[in-house]
């Protein structure tokens, strides 16, 4: 049998029924999408099925006889074709998928049918194995070990398997884009340019405790378990009277207690009792419901509800302990970056102290005679120094401490010192200017006699020229002088590079895709990154356009942009209403 034909990749998981294979499925969706994979899932059903429910608007359209039933909302929609006479084959199901926005095609079903597949298998179902059988089987999930060199792990170890279907995924994607029939010879593509640095930089396993507010920016380095149950306890969502909620449908209840928040009523509430209660005061015990204050009326210690502003639901209004986090949960899980939400969260579970990644320390300078400091006086045919200044921001903003070396003088001997002193001191080195074609060579000599250094051409712009390689064991990137060439390439080879130096292996740069609002041009073959302004247009649909001026040079549009519009090498250009990928800027410069 053919093998299914698809630009993306396809995984299924063969099984016999009763093995679990959707609840595996959707314990695993959740893991891939924080892995940013983006994933189809193509669900082959052997019965009859109704995707609406009966007497919903678009079921009895559809019985009524539309051959297609299109529904849509704000959030979603959904399409519901009738097949009465032949099923649509698995290749047709393909093509309905929109694959621009996705990165993986999950399939569940179709047994027959060739692609790579994982075999989950259950000793208690009874039933054979069924990868002698089918060659399409690549990797093996079971209770028991399978005797084949296939991979296999325990069906129950859901981190492997998905690492797996994400490597996978990850895998197939570079090999379905043949970046060597899209580059001109002797360039490289932005993904080998990245894979090729990353698979050099060798993350620190060392972490050191701060106190709270020092850790902001950085990286927690093990999961943050809750010491507490946050809510402590169960308690009041609103101002109001605590009730029993087998005990609804009084004409009123007699007030025994009045608890304010840091308070409690220890006594257990009887049948036509109630308490007042404030926001966040404890909730009596047998208490569970709490009606608002606006509903009652006091008179003494007597309330009664007024039910026509809202009929009383059991429950209502109340926080139960540990609802927010209960002992023992990760509140904030390893390698995340400490920003308000996980320092008040850190806070409200009692801790002042967190263990976090060494902060990663970054040596940067400039290059050039005709690059000066600001605040001279400008000199004939020079340039002020804005690249120290937009790597200290980026720097400073991903949780890096800066070690500023300035300008290094065009002479072999500085640019020798600067770079023997940062390899000292300094997690990585950064320099921008002097390594593309023309420039002084004397840049190359001390690079070559200091490290190992390779100078690569990437198939992108802006920010085609990169150096990178190893001051002793200091990675060193030499980045392009041009000012907007120096901030695209931090964001696609340095930052990724910070992220693994951090302790975040596979981090990813956010992106979305929007419709394109004019025509966006580029060179096939190429990733262009263009600064692009991103928004929400009148039909509620997230658009995208040009910055303005794009030269390498302008900071200008760089400033103005809130994205980079990323037009990948495999597109010939960007149509009006064509949808295009947007990497948004804020929160990464
Ligand atoms: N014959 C070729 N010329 C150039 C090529 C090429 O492939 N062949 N590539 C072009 C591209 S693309 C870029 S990007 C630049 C990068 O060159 P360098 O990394 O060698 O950088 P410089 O020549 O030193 O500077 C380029 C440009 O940027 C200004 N600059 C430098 N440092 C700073 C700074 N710290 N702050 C602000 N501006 C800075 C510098 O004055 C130049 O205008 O090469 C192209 N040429
Ligand atoms: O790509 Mo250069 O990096 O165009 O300015």
């Amino acid at each position: 049998m053919n093998p299914i034909q698809s630009t993306l990749p396809i995984l299924g998981f063969a099984a016999w029924s009763g093995t679990g294979k959707t609840t595996l499925l959707e314990a695993m969706l959740p893991k891939l999408v924080e892995h940013s994979i983006r994933v189809a899932v193509i669900k082959h059903a052997h019965h009859n099925f109704d995707i609406d429910k009966e007497g919903k608007d678009s079921y009895r359209l559809r019985k009524a006889g539309a051959a297609q039933m299109l529904i849509s909302s704000r959030y979603r929609r959904a399409m519901v074709t009738e097949t009465p006479d032949e099923e649509a084959s698995l290749p047709q199901l393909i093509a309905q998928l929109d694959l621009n926005t996705l990165d993986l095609i999950l399939i569940e079903g179709f047994k027959k049918l060739s692609f790579p597949k994982i075999e989950l298998h259950r000793e208690e179902i009874g039933k054979p194995w069924l990868f002698p059988e089918d060659n399409n089987i690549i990797a093996i999930a079971s209770d028991v070990p399978a005797k084949t060199d296939l991979p296999q792990w325990d069906i129950n170890d859901l981190d492997k398997l998905t690492q797996f279907v994400a490597d996978f995924a990850k895998q197939q994607s570079g090999q379905s884009l043949n970046c060597s029939d899209l580059n001109p010879s002797g360039m490289l593509s932005v993904a080998e340019g990245r894979d090729r640095i990353l698979t050099q930089i060798v993350a620190p396993t060392t972490e050191t405790t701060v106190k709270l507010k020092d850790a902001l920016g950085q990286i927690v380095a093990n999961d943050i378990l809750s010491p507490v149950n946050v809510p402590q306890h169960t308690n009041s969502a609103m101002d109001g009277y605590a009730i029993r909620s087998d005990d609804l449908g009084r004409d009123s209840y007699q007030v025994i207690a009045h608890v304010m928040a840091g308070h409690s009523y220890e006594q257990p509430l009887n049948l036509g009792e109630s308490v007042r209660i404030m926001t966040g005061a404890p909730v009596p015990q047998n208490a569970d419901t709490v009606i608002m204050r606006e509903q009652a009326t006091q008179d003494g210690d007597t309330v009664t509800f007024n039910l026509s502003m809202g009929a009383i639901k059991p429950g209502q209004n109340v926080r139960q302990a540990g609802e927010d986090l209960a002992i023992g949960q990760a509140a904030v899980q390893a390698g995340t970056q400490i920003t308000a939400p996980e320092l008040g969260m850190i806070a409200s579970l009692g801790l002042d102290f967190v263990t976090i990644r060494p902060q990663v320390k970054v040596a940067m300078f400039s290059t050039g005679d005709e690059v000066q400091h600001p605040g001279e006086a400008q000199k004939p045919n020079c340039i002020y120094d804005s690249n120290r200044y937009t790597l200290h921001a980026i720097l400073s903003k991903i949780g890096c401490e800066v070690i500023d070396l300035g300008i290094i003088e065009d002479s072999e001997q500085a640019l020798e010192t600067t770079l023997t002193s940062a390899s000292q001191q300094a997690d990585l080195i950064l320099s921008s200017g002097g390594v593309s074609v023309g420039d002084a060579d004397y840049i190359k000599t001390v690079l070559d006699k200091l490290g190992q250094i390779n100078f690569w051409r990437i198939n992108m712009r802006p920010g085609r020229p990169l150096a990178f390689g190893h001051i002793d064991t200091t990675p060193f990137f030499g980045l392009p002088g041009n000012p907007v060439a120096v901030m695209v390439a931090f964001m696609q080879f340095v930052e990724p590079a910070i992220r693994r130096l951090q302790g975040i292996p596979d981090w990813q740069a956010p992106f979305f895709h929007a419709v394109a609002e004019e025509q966006l041009r580029s060179r096939p073959g190429r990733t262009e990154y263009s600064r692009g302004i991103f928004g929400i247009d009148a039909n509620g649909r997230l658009t995208v356009r040009s910055a303005g001026k794009q030269g390498s040079g302008i900071l200008r549009s760089m400033s103005e942009a809130n994205c980079l519009i990323e037009i990948l090498p495999e597109q010939p250009g960007v149509e009006v209403g064509e949808k295009v990928r947007v990497i948004p800027l804020e929160n990464r410069i």
